[in-house]
């Protein structure tokens, strides 16, 4: 690796990285803000994308293509739909998908278009040595699939649909994008996210309440995975 990506989606999820560090190189590109600072001889760029998938792929595509980053890892917030993901509980992708993608009037799978794949696997070498620092730091993760759709999920009928369909066990707006960039792009990536909200009818509320501390949780072991790298 020479050069590492990690990305979020709001200001509120890379807020708590840029606090590890000094001396910020701020580049403005594309309607956005790149920041690039250094932990001990990596050259990082850090940035948020604006929310959704669209922005995502673009600051993704971005990072890679532009600032030549070979790496990227994704820091933020999630709802959650496996019971046992806890408000503030953290979880990594094994796999993600898109679950407003949707041409099954042609007869193909919810998730899929011709020339796509309904699942992108992350890479299984960054997510060792996530859960050997988890190990080290009695951090509790669970491994998971998540589902990305552009929408905020704020009720039990589209939870309960992305469950059923994808056997998903978080969502958000953002990674399966993320995850199709790199994926194509042959980056290795992890998308690591805290759970806000359980993506029910108190989504909103929750959301505004946790927001702030699961990022910050979601940061401070990305930080670590980084320091491990
Ligand atoms: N239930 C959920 N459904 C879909 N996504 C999520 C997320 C993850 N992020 C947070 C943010 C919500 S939209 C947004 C818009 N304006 C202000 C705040 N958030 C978007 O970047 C996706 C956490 N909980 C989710």
């Amino acid at each position: 690796m020479t050069k590492l990506a990690i990305m979020g989606a709001m200001e509120e999820e890379i807020e708590p990285l840029l606090e590890y560090f000094e001396n910020v190189k701020v580049t403005e590109f594309a309607d956005n803000k790149y920041y690039e600072v250094n932990l001990n001889g990596l050259d990082i760029v850090i940035a948020y994308s604006k929310i959704g998938k669209v922005f995502a792929s673009l600051t993704a595509t971005t990072m890679i293509e532009k600032f030549g980053c070979d790496t990227l890892l994704f820091s933020g917030v999630a709802g959650g739909i496996n019971p046992k993901l806890k408000i503030g509980d953290l979880i990594i992708a094994d796999k993600l998908c898109q679950h407003d993608l949707d041409i099954t009037a042609f007869g193909h799978p919810n998730g899929f278009v011709p020339g796509g794949k309904v699942f992108v696997e992350t890479s299984k070498e960054l997510r060792d040595v996530a859960f050997e620092v988890a190990e080290e730091n009695n951090i509790s993760v669970l491994e998971g699939t998540i589902a990305t759709g552009d929408q905020f999920v704020h009720s039990v009928e589209r939870k309960e649909f992305i469950e059923s369909t994808f056997n998903a066990d978080a969502l958000e707006m953002e990674g399966a994008s993320v995850a199709v960039i790199c994926d194509a792009l042959n980056v290795p990536f992890l998308i690591l996210r805290a759970i806000s909200d359980t993506a029910d009818m108190d989504a909103g509320f929750d959301f505004d309440e946790f927001l702030k501390s699961s990022a910050k949780n979601s940061a401070d072991y990305m930080i670590k995975i980084v320091k491990k790298l």
